[in-house]
């Protein structure tokens, strides 16, 4: 049985606006496993993020704000932790790297100060091996002249080293799991490169696990272990990076994968034509049905379940995956053998 570090069950994170309620997460089942990297893909608004900052408990406090379901950390469920036990574990046992590095750093202080303040809340520890143990954060992280840069403050830094800044923070406490949301889509190519090198050598180097919140493919493939593919406020598709590149199975990852441009072809991209459905106002059925080449009746009807696809441990959620698996009952729609339109 895999070791999960996190396993998050059937998590719903609602907003109530004025217009109505958005159901931005929408019963999100997903597991982190010891030492692995996950990524959680899909396009913009689907859910990444605020699946992320639920399992944080960053999201869930204002009235407006509905999280319900299951988040176990080491067996352990999130969502019955009140605040203050919250804040031991944020930053400790989990911690979060943002877009945006300014979003951890804050201005007014010293860099080495940050990060030296982890284990001096956490682990009590004391002024002295605090300011060391940043100064080793820092060198970990790959920044020249540690004891130096550690007594400067964020805008002495360039924005690649501000967000290893931000990672040796991160690292101060010895996480076990990092949430990294979009962590390399503010940098350019070359310090991008330079971060998710180093995300890799952390996991190799220290078995720390982390789940990485992106929309870029090509980091996935740099980086991850296995893939969960978002539409819409929902998991389609779960496996191994081979399985999510090789042998996509859901539509819309059939979609994201064939719009990705292949090296040395100069055949133009085909990007998913469409547009996800509005939050609000979501369809009975399948959420990706306006946009899928493949659409059955039942696909209007009833919302697929995530099943095995071609072996146990990848998964898609699409009336296509097989009949004894998901009843099967519509299959007699608009396309019994569709044209591939990606
Ligand atoms: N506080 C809020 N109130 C209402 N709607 C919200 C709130 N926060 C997020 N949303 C909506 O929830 C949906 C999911 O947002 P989220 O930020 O998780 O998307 P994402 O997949 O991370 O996108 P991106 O890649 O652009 O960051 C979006 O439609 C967003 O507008």
């Amino acid at each position: 049985m895999a070791d999960n570090i996190l396993e998050v069950r059937d998590l719903k994170t609602h907003f109530h606006t004025n217009d109505g309620v958005v159901k931005a997460v929408d019963g999100v089942d997903l597991h982190v496993e010891k030492g692995e990297i996950l990524a959680i893909v899909g396009e913009s608004g689907c859910g990444k993020s605020v699946t992320s900052q639920s399992i944080m408990r960053l999201i869930g406090a204002k009235s407006s704000e509905k999280v319900s379901g299951e988040i176990l950390y080491h067996g352990e469920d999130l969502l019955s932790k009140t605040e203050k036990e919250m804040r031991q574990i944020r930053g400790k046992d989990m911690s979060m790297v943002f877009q945006d590095p300014m979003t951890s750093l804050n201005p007014a202080y010293k860099v080495g100060t940050q990060i030296a303040e982890m284990p001096i809340i956490h682990e009590k520890k004391d002024k002295k091996s605090s300011w060391k143990r940043a100064i080793d954060m820092l060198t970990k992280v790959g920044i020249p002249s540690p004891e130096k840069r550690a007594s400067q403050y964020p805008h002495q830094f360039s924005g690649g080293m501000r967000q290893r800044g931000v990672v040796a923070m991160s690292l101060a406490c010895d996480p076990d799991l990092i949430i990294a949301d979009e962590p390399t889509t503010a940098l350019d190519v070359t310090i991008q490169a330079q971060v998710l090198d180093l995300l890799r050598k952390l996991r190799d180097d220290t078995g720390t696990a982390i789940m990485m919140i992106t929309h870029d493919l090509g980091v996935v493939a740099e980086l991850c272990d296995r893939v969960a593919v978002m539409y819409a406020g929902k998991i389609v598709e779960e496996g191994t990076v081979a399985d999510i590149f090789d042998n996509p199975q859901h539509p819309y990852t059939q979609g994201l994968i064939h719009s990705l441009p292949k090296p040395g072809s100069r055949e133009r991209l085909k990007p998913i034509e469409g547009q996800p459905p509005n939050l609000h106002n979501l369809p009975e059925g399948c959420r990706f049905q306006d946009r899928c080449p493949f659409v059955m009746d039942v696909c209007r009807e009833k919302q697929p379940e995530l099943v095995p696809a071609d072996k146990q441990d990848h998964q898609a959620a699409c009336w296509l995956m097989g009949e004894e698996e998901n009843d099967g009952d519509g299959r007699t729609g608009e396309s019994e053998e569709p044209e591939k339109t990606f």
